[in-house]
């Protein structure tokens, strides 16, 4: 899946539905059992997502608020595999959600979840994703500074899996998939992702939010 929203693939309302509407169509879709995500903006140094689109946040009635939240709830249960520039806050969020990171080896590139640099807060489904990532201490220093990682550091504290020259990375996600793939049946692998993911659930669903 191309991400191409200029100019930064914010996340918005409608960027977020389509986004939504695409994931269950292929859900659906029973030859499906994968997904790469990237984007195709023409900008350079690329950006992945610039994450939650501030001007849906700013001066709208509740009720476009609590539309634009909830599918903002309903992205972050569908993902599956990345690769990326670069991912501030909910960017970073997107691609939290995925299997495998795989980030271009760019240093002007960053990924992190840099909420309380903007004065806001990440929510504890925000951060909850990367504690399940990268360990509870590095969360902690990572959003209590609201730090934004280069390439090198994201990969030492494993928040991305691989780096990779920058015209390699669709290369690498295919095949990085391929791999993936040859795991038989995607039972004991929706079965394995639940079990790893069960104590989340759990949570989501006392705060209700599943
Ligand atoms: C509705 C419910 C309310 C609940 C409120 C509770 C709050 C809960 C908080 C939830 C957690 C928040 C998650 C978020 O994702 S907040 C967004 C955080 N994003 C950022 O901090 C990214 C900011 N952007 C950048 O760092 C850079 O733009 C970037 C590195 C992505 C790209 O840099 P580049 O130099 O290539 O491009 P520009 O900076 O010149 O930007 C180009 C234009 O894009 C606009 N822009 C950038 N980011 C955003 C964005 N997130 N939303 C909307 N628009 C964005 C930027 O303004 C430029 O526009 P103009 O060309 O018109 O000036």
């Amino acid at each position: 899946m191309h991400m191409q929203s200029p100019p930064v693939n914010s996340l918005s309302l409608d960027f977020l539905t389509e986004l939504c509407i695409s994931l269950e169509k292929l859900e659906m879709d029973k030859g499906c059992r994968g997904l790469i995500i990237t984007s195709v903006l023409s900008n350079q140094p690329k950006v992945f997502s610039a994450g939650l689109d501030i001007l849906e946040m700013y001066g709208k009635s509740p009720e476009h608020c609590g539309e634009f939240w909830k599918v903002v709830q309903e992205m972050w249960l569908k993902f599956y595999g990345s690769n990326m520039g670069s991912s501030p806050a909910g960017g970073c969020l997107l691609s939290l959600t995925c299997d495998y990171r795989i980030m271009a080896d760019n240093p002007r590139y960053t990924i992190g979840l840099n909420e309380t640099q903007l004065g806001i807060v990440a929510p504890f489904w925000f951060k909850e994703t990367m504690v399940n990532t990268v360990g509870h201490r590095n969360t902690e220093v990572a959003l209590q500074l609201g730090l934004l990682y280069k390439p090198a550091e994201a990969l030492k504290i494993g928040l991305v899996d691989q780096l990779v020259p920058e015209d390699q990375v669709f290369t690498v996600a295919s095949q990085t998939m391929t791999k993936w793939l040859t795991i038989p049946g995607n039972v004991s692998v929706i079965t394995t992702k639940s079990t790893l993911n069960l104590l989340f659930s759990f949570q989501l669903w006392c705060f209700n939010l599943v």
